[in-house]
């Protein structure tokens, strides 16, 4: 099976660096790119899309490679997070429109109707862009990303501003596509990366920290989690170098999850999510 290869890849905006020798396999699936701001992950989905180029390394997918890069381009689909639509063009018709665009020349209606059958929007193929929910607009977005049957495609804070229910239905929508496709989604939501994906890496200041299954990465912080049930005075009075990660209220008590090196008083070991690992892995860089 191909994957995509990075290899080698460094940016320079004039003389700040922005991606660092970043290296990465990226197979069939869902694939997630996590990092804080500035991290370096829009840049690396602009390279992606040869919206920009690199300034060294080497990327390719089977036989295509970057440097031909019309070729390379008709491979990759892109939902940018500032995903904007003329809102007084109907559905289909700003499809239609984008395919040809994209240089579909064959049963453009017909591609058109499958795309938004992906992301069940056929039956509102016939409204305004202006008569569609935030929600809707950001399927529009994946749909136009769709068109082509791109074998990668990347989706830039894939749920941010959606509501609960339609950021559920967006990541079932991601999903499906990851059967067939490699789908990259760059986010500093957490959650989006650990419900959806399978492989993930975490960025910070233009490197690559870690790249593997969403498990391995937990595991950075294996032995440094504890849940420790504190009264509410002591709750409120909890040092800063307790590294509080969350804390749930009981009747009369709190239990509060700590990253530390070593066990706090009376605290229990928890295993890690993806989010522990993320939190130990930017404390780490950050000291
Ligand atoms: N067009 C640009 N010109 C100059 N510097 C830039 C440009 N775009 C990004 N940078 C810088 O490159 C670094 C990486 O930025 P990038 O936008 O790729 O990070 P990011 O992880 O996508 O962050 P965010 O989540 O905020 O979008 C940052 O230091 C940023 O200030």
């Amino acid at each position: 099976m191909e994957s995509l290869q990075i290899k080698g890849v460094s940016k320079t905006y004039g003389k700040n660096p922005a991606l660092n020798n970043i290296h990465l396999n990226i197979q069939r699936g869902m694939f997630g790119l996590l990092g804080p701001n500035g991290a370096g992950k829009t840049t690396l989905m602009r390279i992606l899309t040869t919206i920009i180029p690199a300034n060294k390394g080497e990327i390719t997918f089977g036989r295509y490679s970057i440097k031909q890069e019309n070729e390379f381009k008709s491979i990759v689909g892109y939902l940018p997070q500032s995903f904007s639509i003329y809102k007084q063009i109907k559905v289909d018709e700003a499809l239609q429109h984008i395919a040809v665009l994209k240089g579909l020349k064959h049963n453009i209606r017909q591609k058109v109707n499958e795309v938004l059958e992906q992301v069940n929007l056929l039956e509102h193929q016939h409204k305004k862009i202006a008569q569609l929910s935030g929600g809707m607009i950001r399927r529009v977005g994946i749909a136009q990303a769709l068109l082509g049957e791109p074998q990668i495609l990347i989706v830039d804070e894939p749920t941010s501003g959606l509501d609960p229910e339609e950021r559920i239905r967006f990541r079932k929508i991601l999903r499906q596509v990851g059967n067939q496709s490699i789908v990259i989604i760059s986010t500093h939501i957490v959650e989006d990366i650990e419900t959806t994906c399978d492989q993930a890496a975490i960025m910070f200041n233009g490197n690559v920290l870690i790249q593997g299954n969403i498990r391995d990465i937990s595991q950075a912080a294996a032995g440094k989690v504890w849940e420790t049930t504190v009264t509410p005075e002591q709750f409120h009075n909890i040092p800063y170098d307790w590294n509080v990660i969350s804390s749930y209220r009981e009747e009369d008590s709190y239990r509060v999850k700590t990253l530390s090196e070593i066990q706090p008083e009376n605290g229990k070991m928890l295993s890690p999510s993806l989010e522990d690992g993320y939190l130990y892995l930017m404390k780490r860089e950050k000291s």
